[in-house]
C-alpha cells in the first residue's frame, strides 16, 4: 500500500519529458514519488482527492536569510549599504541564538504556508536554523555567513565556525539538510579569504554560497581594489563551479555572463529585493538565453518583505518585460521552473520535478477562487494571478506538513507569539 495518493488533480510535472496531466494522480511511497498518471494503485494510508486544485513541484528558495523575518519591516526605503551598515549589522550584533531560532521557525511556517519546500540560507547561530528545519520539516542547503573585513582573526573564527556548521549538520534530519560554506560577498571579503573558503569547500565536498554583485558600489570597489570586478576575481582564484550558488548577479557585462555559463555557476535572482532595494536590474533574459542556470529567491524578509515565492515569480516574469521592453521575456512556464527545477538544480536535491523516482516535495494549489476563475492555463494562473496563500497542502520528503490549510507540524501559534516577543525584546536591545 501507497502511503499518500493525490488523486484528480491537474498535474503540473514540471518535466521536460512529460506533460501535464490534466486529471491525474500522484502516488508517494517512503518519501519518493513512486507513479503518476490516470490509472494508478488506489490505496494508500493517506488519498487526497484533489479536485479543483494543482498538485506541482514545491517551490525552490534559492537564497533567504530566514532568522530575518524578525527585522521584518524593520529598516524599509533605504539603500544597500546604509541599510546593511546602519541598521541591519548593528541590530544583528544583539542577536541571540534563540532569535535565530524563533526566527528561523516563524519562516518555516511561513514557506509551509506558501508553498516553498526547500530553501537556501545564509546567516548565523545555524544550529537554530538547522533545528528550525529539523522540526519543521522542510528541507535546506544551510551556511554560517562569513564576513571577513579584512580581519585576518575574524576571518579565521568565521571559517572555523563555518567548518565546525559544515560538518556537524551535513545530510542531517534524515538527509533533509545540506550544508555550504557561506563567504558574504567580494567585497566584504577578501581574494586570499575566499581562496581559503573554496579549499575548505573543496576538502569537505561541500557547495558555496554567495552574494554577488548585487550593487554598483560593489562592482566600484572591486575594480578600483582589484582592477576587474568580481565575477573575474573569484574566476581567477578558481572559485567557481557548478557547487557554487551566487546571489544576485546584478552587475554583469557580458562577459561575466559568459563565465557564470562556462564554468556551472548557479545564480539565484531576488527582484523584489533588489527592487526594494533599488539596486538594479539583473540581466536575467540574457543569462537564461545563453543557458545560465537561473534560479528564484526572496532575500531576508528586511529587504522583502516576506517569503511568498509567488510573488517572486511574477515580479520576475513582470521586471524583465519592462526591463526589456519585451512582453514575450519570461513566459509564466519558464518562471516556474526557474522556481522549481532550476532551484532544485542549484541545491542538488532531486525535486523541483514530480516524476517517478524523484524525491516527493510537491504543493497542491487551490484553484477555486474568485481570483482563479476561469481558468484556461494554469502555469499562467500560478505566475500571474495566484499567491502563497492559495497552497493549501505542503509535502516535504513524502510527510504532509501542511494539510487543507492546516500546518500539522508545528503550534503556529505559537511559532507566531515567540517569534513577535523575540523580535520586541531584540528591537529594545538595539535601542538601549
Ligand atoms: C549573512 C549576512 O547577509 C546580510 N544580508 C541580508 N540581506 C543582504 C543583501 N541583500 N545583501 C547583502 N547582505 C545581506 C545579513 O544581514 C547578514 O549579515
Ligand atoms: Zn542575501
Amino acid at each position: 500500500m501507497a502511503d499518500i495518493i493525490i488523486k484528480n488533480a491537474y498535474v503540473l510535472t514540471m518535466d521536460p519529458d512529460a506533460g501535464d496531466i490534466k486529471k491525474g494522480t500522484v502516488v508517494i511511497e517512503d518519501g519518493k514519488i513512486t507513479e503518476i498518471g490516470v490509472k494508478t494503485k488506489e490505496s494508500a494510508d493517506t488519498v487526497i482527492d484533489a479536485k479543483g486544485s494543482v498538485v506541482m513541484p514545491g517551490l525552490v528558495n534559492t537564497h533567504t536569510h530566514a532568522a530575518m523575518t524578525l527585522f521584518r519591516g524593520y529598516a524599509d526605503d533605504l539603500q544597500l549599504a546604509e541599510w546593511l551598515e546602519k541598521h541591519i549589522w548593528p541590530a544583528e550584533a544583539q542577536l541571540t541564538a534563540e532569535d535565530v531560532y524563533r526566527g528561523s521557525l516563524l519562516a518555516c511556517l511561513e514557506m509551509i504556508r506558501s508553498g516553498t519546500t526547500s530553501f537556501a540560507d545564509m546567516y548565523f547561530f545555524m544550529d537554530e536554523t538547522a533545528k528550525a528545519v529539523e522540526a519543521s520539516g522542510l528541507r535546506a542547503s544551510l551556511s554560517h555567513g562569513l564576513i571577513e573585513l579584512w580581519n585576518e582573526e575574524k576571518g579565521e573564527n568565521d571559517l572555523k565556525e563555518g567548518k565546525r556548521f559544515v560538518r556537524a549538520w551535513q545530510g542531517a534530519a534524515k538527509g533533509r539538510i545540506k550544508t555550504m560554506y557561506g563567504p558574504h560577498a567580494p567585497n566584504t571579503c577578501s581574494d586570499e579569504f575566499l581562496a581559503k573558503v573554496k579549499e575548505a569547500a573543496r576538502q569537505d565536498g561541500a557547495g558555496l554560497h554567495i552574494h554577488v554583485l548585487e550593487t554598483e558600489a560593489e562592482l566600484l570597489a572591486m575594480k578600483e581594489r582589484y582592477g576587474k570586478c568580481s565575477v573575474h576575481m573569484l574566476d581567477d582564484i578558481g572559485f567557481f563551479g557548478p557547487d557554487v550558488l551566487a546571489a544576485h548577479c546584478v552587475w554583469l557585462s557580458d562577459g561575466d555572463i559568459e563565465v557564470l555559463r562556462e564554468k556551472g555557476v548557479n545564480v539565484s535572482h531576488n527582484p523584489i529585493s533588489n527592487m526594494k532595494l533599488a539596486s538594479g536590474t539583473a540581466p536575467v533574459y540574457k543569462m537564461l538565453e545563453r543557458g545560465v542556470n537561473v534560479s528564484l529567491g526572496t532575500d531576508g524578509c528586511a529587504s522583502n518583505n516576506n517569503l511568498d515565492l509567488f510573488e517572486e515569480m511574477k515580479t520576475a516574469a513582470l521586471l524583465h518585460k519592462l526591463s526589456t521592453c519585451n512582453p514575450t521575456a519570461l513566459p509564466a512556464r519558464q518562471v516556474l521552473q526557474m522556481a522549481t527545477v532550476n532551484g532544485a538544480k542549484a541545491l542538488g536535491t532531486e525535486t523541483g520535478m514530480l516524476k517517478t523516482g524523484m524525491k516527493a516535495d510537491m504543493i497542491i494549489v487551490d484553484m477555486k477562487k474568485p481570483h482563479l476563475t476561469p481558468c484556461f492555463d494554469v502555469p499562467s494562473h500560478l505566475v500571474y494571478s495566484a499567491g502563497g496563500s492559495d497552497v493549501r497542502t505542503t509535502i516535504v520528503d513524502g510527510k504532509i506538513l501542511m494539510q487543507d490549510y492546516r500546518v500539522m507540524v508545528l503550534d503556529e501559534q505559537k511559532v507566531i507569539e515567540e517569534a513577535q516577543k523575540a523580535a520586541e525584546e531584540l528591537v529594545a536591545r538595539v535601542n538601549s
